[in-house]
């Protein structure tokens, strides 16, 4: 039978050009991938078994080789990697390994192709890249596999799949060799030159003890070799082990009990012991069994290290980041089951979160029975969204092992399953909240909205969620609730906010309608983020205190009862001072506002206008109005936008003039028609200003504008009336012709001239043609 050459296709191309260019500074990778395909073999063998007896006996032993070769000359050498899984027929091999069978392959593949280094390791990391990663480290790879007998198949025939780094093909062969494998797959990486540290077996057993002692549940063995000294005594010599077989041999099964060999290094220290011995080297080797050691969520926490969790994190969940934090606990179900379980919180979350967020279902919540992995789609009890991010690994102690998809569902345990990583990660938040403030900040950064998101959607756990909410205030950076209760001032019934989506809390902060506020030392939350506005009227008051929107009336400060009476006296005065004042911008703001009132909010600022309790703040009307514009709702719209009260400041001098020039008018009869336009123009400009202030939009912006203009007209002295020159040059008369020769110049530089007038010679040419053909 002849080598068959076979072309990739293209996607598997493209995939290992990413992988070889871009992974290179995580090329040590490769082995946590080819151990974790042989674990997938093996593991899918014994499933296979359940049913199909004859694949396999439950005798023969299933297990993973490692076996590094260094060739005679020392310069170079091979790894091969070997399971006695289900192995491949031919065809398989080919499909397999050749194509890319996976949904989403081209999406990832472009995403990858626009990024560097870095990124697309994050990017593959997600994806697992598998097999191809061979090629980071190998410049030729053979895979020899063969798959169990069945009745289908009686008599499989090994097969040996061989392709380079460089080539767009590769070639499937019956191996020469025979069926050494009996069964299973046989993976060998010729070495490129950079990386011939993994010949030596501690790089590996290190690389295997980093990122695989989890990835398998099968037990790994490596081969050593090494050469010792021993006592060159009669009788007590020890054979020499034969030199390594050839390239593609097969280690021999590797002997579950290693004690033998520990003997025999013992008998050696006894030797070193005697007087003068004469030393003779001999080459000693062994299978080494590597991931000894129960999983990690199954140990002791006591005895994890913080790199033991990172590294376990980040191989198992394919996250090239540390976690953010994480909780590791067992516990009892309730309806009987044992577990051991880790909830881990990423340190970040998927770029596409927010966008995504309808269609969040958790991924990483991985169940395991008895430490084989049963599934990570929990159907129904699946978490809600916005824990969906989370990663989780559940080892349950007694489960029937091989549970259907169907009776995992109506298992009450994956029920209590839910409520349990929900209330572990809110333990973990506020843990971390009371115990270390420099996480608790990093946690708010990447789950601050997240936090809020889950006070609004889990009714059950709304309290404790809003402890753990943070908000911006104009004294502060960072206060929850509580604190911002434990600072409110005498009399304070209110929780005070101001909420306007995409302003930074800095802009925020010098609104006109906290000028007050803030003047008189009360603290407000300034939201920003658009989930907060949603939480605090989902919440509506926090321990019995109700919130309060400061650009909405109904702002009281607490303390108005207890003015002294003069205060009152004063304030009396004030509002008959400037009842004429009132009842006239009342007229002229008769389409924009319900009513014009004095101020208690402003210090600074001349006026501004407040949303009434039934109205709209400036935040939401531009919500609203983003809506609205794809139809709808008008009418409600346009009845509740007046729904507003324009507040003048009592002590700005602008509001204390105008007051006086609305009395003049009141007494000047003859020039009152100029004086009135005037004045009107002013307190137009006036309301538009507040509307500005107050982050609404005004009206109409030609005319604000135009307003404008003919007042910094009046203050330079400028006539108001005076025409500008509005004559332009008009364009030229029409011209319908199209132009027969391009117009030279018009190609931007693109194309050079002279181009251009080879193609106009050509299309002469052609027209000549052309005319003889039609005289003919
Ligand atoms: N050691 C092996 N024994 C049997 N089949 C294998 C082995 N290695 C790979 N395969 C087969 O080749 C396929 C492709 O492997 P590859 O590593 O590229 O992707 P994958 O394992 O499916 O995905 P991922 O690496 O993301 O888990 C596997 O799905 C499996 O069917």
């Amino acid at each position: 039978e002849h080598p068959v050459k076979l072309n990739y296709q293209s996607d598997v191309a493209r995939l290992r050009k990413i992988v070889i260019n871009s992974l290179y500074s995580h090329k040590e990778i490769f082995l946590r991938e080819l151990i974790s395909n042989a674990n997938d073999a093996l593991e899918k063998l014994r499933i296979t078994a359940l049913t199909e007896k004859s694949v396999w006996d439950g005798t023969d032993s299933l297990n993973i080789t490692i076996k590094a070769v260094k060739d005679e000359d020392g310069t170079n050498g091979r790894i091969v990697i070997t399971d006695t899984g289900i192995g491949m027929s031919p065809q398989e091999l080919s499909t397999n390994l050749g194509t890319l069978a996976k949904s989403g392959t081209s999406d990832f593949l472009s995403l990858a192709e626009g990024q560097e280094g870095a990124a697309t390791g994050n990017l593959i990391g997600a994806f697992g890249l598998g097999f191809y990663s061979s090629f980071l480290v190998a410049d030729r790879v053979q895979v020899a596999s063969i798959p169990p007998k069945t009745d289908r198949n009686p008599n499989p025939v090994q097969h040996v799949f061989s392709s380079s780094a460089d080539e767009s093909s590769y070639e499937i062969f019956e191996d020469p060799r025979g069926n050494t494998l009996g069964r299973g797959t046989e993976i060998t990486l010729y070495l490129k030159p950079d990386s011939l540290e993994y010949l030596e077996t501690n790089a590996i057993s290190g690389l295997v003890n980093k990122h695989s002692s989890f990835s398998s549940s099968f037990p790994i063995y490596l081969f050593e070799r090494w050469t010792e000294e021993v006592a060159d005594e009669e009788g007590l010599n020890t054979p020499e082990v034969p030199e390594p077989s050839e390239a593609l041999n097969v280690p021999s099964t590797p002997d579950e009990d290693d004690e033998a060999i520990i003997e025999v290094a013992s008998e050696h220290d006894e030797a070193k012991e005697s007087v003068l011995p004469k030393v003779k080297n001999v080459t000693k080797e062994e299978w080494s069994r590597l991931n000894a050691q129960p999983p990690l969520w199954a140990r002791d926490p006591k005895n994890i290290s913080d790199q033991e969790y990172n590294l376990f994190y980040q191989t198992f969940f394919k996250d090239f980041s540390d976690p953010l934090a994480w909780h590791h606990f067992s516990g009892d179900s309730g309806s009987g089951v044992a577990f051991k379980a880790i909830v881990f919180l990423p340190s970040r979350l998927d770029a596409k979160f927010w966008q995504t967020l309808p269609e969040q279902k958790p991924k990483d919540v991985k169940l395991m029975v008895k430490r084989v992995f049963i599934t990570s789609d929990l159907g129904d009890d699946s978490l809600p969204k916005w824990a969906s991010w989370v990663k989780v690994v559940v080892d349950a102690e007694d489960l029937p092992l091989n549970v259907s998809r169907e009776t995992l569902q109506s298992n009450r345990f994956l029920k209590q399953l839910k409520q349990m990583i929900i209330k572990r990660m809110i333990q973990l938040f506020t843990k971390i909240s009371e115990e270390d403030p420099e996480k608790f900040e990093k946690i708010q950064e990447v789950y601050g909205s997240i936090i809020k998101l889950g006070a609004v959607e889990d009714s059950k756990n709304q309290a404790k969620l809003t402890s753990l909410t943070r908000f911006s205030t104009n004294q502060r950076n960072k206060t929850s609730l509580d604190q911002y209760l434990e600072n409110k001032k005498h009399g304070q019934k209110q929780i005070f906010y101001l909420a306007e989506i995409g302003k930074t809390p800095e802009l925020l902060s010098q609104s006109v309608f906290i000028e007050k506020l803030h003047a008189r030392g009360y603290e407000v939350l300034l939201l920003t983020d658009p989930v907060d506005e949603i939480l605090v009227s989902n919440l509506r008051q926090w321990k019995g205190i109700p919130f309060q929107d400061v650009a909405k009336a109904g702002l009281q400060f607490g303390d108005e009862g207890l003015d002294a009476e003069e205060e009152k006296e004063q304030q009396k005065d004030l509002d008959e001072k400037f009842k004429p004042l009132l009842d006239w911008l009342k007229l002229e703001a008769k389409d924009i506002v319900r009513n014009v009132v004095l101020s208690n909010r402003l210090v600074k600022s001349p006026c501004a206008v407040v949303a009434n309790i039934d109205g709209y703040t400036a935040n939401v009307q531009k919500i609203l109005s983003a809506q609205n514009s794809k139809g709808g709702r008008e009418g409600l719209m346009g009845q509740l936008a007046n729904a507003k009260t324009l507040e003048i400041n009592p002590r700005s001098p602008l509001i204390v003039g105008l007051l006086r020039r609305v009395e003049d008018l009141a007494t000047q009869e003859d020039e009152k028609n100029i004086e009135a336009e005037e004045l009107h123009e002013v307190a137009s400009i006036l309301i538009d200003g507040a509307l500005v202030r107050s982050g609404f939009e005004v009206p109409d912006s030609h005319r604000f504008f135009s307003r404008v203009d003919r007042v910094l007209r009046r203050s330079l002295g400028v006539s108001e009336t005076a025409p500008t020159d509005e004559s332009v040059k008009p364009a030229p008369p029409v011209d319908s012709s199209v132009p027969d020769t391009p117009v030279t110049g018009a190609n931007d530089g693109g194309i050079p001239d002279n181009v251009w007038d080879k193609v106009s010679l050509e299309i002469e040419e052609m027209e000549e043609d052309a005319v003889s053909h039609d005289e003919l």
